[in-house]
């Protein structure tokens, strides 16, 4: 029977997130870069062929790409081609150098793409990346994306107090009855940013309230809601035991080590110079010292003297 990574909080890795490099062409206000700061050379094709070739002996069946702005790399069609097979590879980009590469990508072998697009409204997006004219790249972005069939291109949306927090429909007119899915992401307090907050659940309540059906993913416990040819999905990690506890990734850093969680980097294990056999042994002792970034509160057990609240 194969073997699987299972941690020591019963949950099972099935999927790697391994970042490509740490560059980016833009500068977005929240970037969380993966929480790392990869200072050694970036993972290359054939460390990066080899881990996933030992992973998917234990059941990990998924890999994500992501930055930085993995389009950087220009060796990412080497990449893909690699990979052992695989039941999804996706990647997450910021999309402006995507329009010249989709097709390559999916011959290559990339199933999917995820785009960050927090606004349609061009000056907004120069104020969130610090970039001028990217705008359009990204869109022409989205559109090669869905004639090269990465689909489905899901939308990141960070959630962003004050800037575009008034653009939810507009973003779901954009996507209704297209193979796009509106992914609106809570903002985590990376580089300051959290002025920028935003209450998400307030919006997922009025989502829920509107929505012909919803659904869980196993991953994160996320909720999808459809709502009339448009399917959005609620990214909601802060203070989320739900969510850390059905967390079922580990990430790779772009200098190559494994990262147990994307909010720590105090027990970042290194893997660069190890044979097969040391990369599978790290590989299990990552798995062995993950945990969960937010925990439930254990549960009080009443004192004696209290009376034990019945069944029904
Ligand atoms: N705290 C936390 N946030 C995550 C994690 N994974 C994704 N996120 C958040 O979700 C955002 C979007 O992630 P993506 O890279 O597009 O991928 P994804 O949505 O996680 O994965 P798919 O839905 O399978 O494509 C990230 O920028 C993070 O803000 C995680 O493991 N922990
Ligand atoms: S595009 Fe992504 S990696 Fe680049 S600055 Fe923005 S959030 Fe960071
Ligand atoms: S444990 Fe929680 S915070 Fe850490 S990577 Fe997983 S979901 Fe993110």
């Amino acid at each position: 029977m194969q073997e699987s990574l299972v941690d020591n909080y019963g949950r099972r890795v099935t999927s790697l997130r391994m970042s490509l490099t740490n560059r980016c062409n833009l500068q977005c206000i929240y970037c969380h870069n993966e929480g790392e700061s990869g200072s050694g050379g970036e993972i290359t094709v054939d460390e990066i062929a080899r881990l996933v070739r030992i992973a998917t002996k234990y059941g990990v069946d998924r890999v994500k790409f992501s930055g930085g702005e993995p389009l950087l790399r220009t060796d990412l069609e080497d990449i893909l081609r690699a990979l052992p097979p695989l039941k999804d590879i996706s990647l997450t980009t910021n999309g402006t150098l995507l329009a010249p590469r989709a097709k390559g990508l999916k011959e290559a072998g990339l199933d999917r793409v995820n785009i960050s697009l927090d606004t349609m409204d061009s000056g907004r997006f120069d104020l969130i990346t610090q970039r001028k004219g990217q705008f359009s790249r990204v869109m022409d972005g989205i559109n090669a994306a869905i004639d090269a069939g990465l689909t489905p291109v899901k939308l990141n949306m960070v959630y962003l107090k004050g800037i575009n927090e008034d653009e939810i429909e507009r973003m779901i007119e954009f996507i209704r009855g297209r193979p796009l899915v509106l992914q609106v992401i809570e903002l985590m307090n990376f580089k300051g940013a959290f002025k920028y907050h935003a209450d998400i659940s307030a919006l997922e309540h009025s989502l829920k309230a509107r929505a012909d059906d919803y659904k869980c993913r196993e991953m994160h416990r996320r909720t999808k809601y459809y709502l009339n040819g448009a399917e959005v999905e609620i990214v909601r990690p802060i203070d989320n035991s739900e969510f850390c506890m059905n967390c079922n990734r580990l990430r790779v850093t772009s200098d190559f080590k494994l990262k147990p969680c994307l909010l720590r980097n105090d027990n970042l294990v290194s893997l660069r110079g190890l044979d097969d056999e040391g990369l599978e042994k790290a590989l299990r002792y990552t798995v062995g010292i993950r945990e969960p970034f937010f925990k439930a509160a254990p549960v009080a057990m009443p004192k004696k003297s209290e009376k034990v609240p019945s069944e029904n």
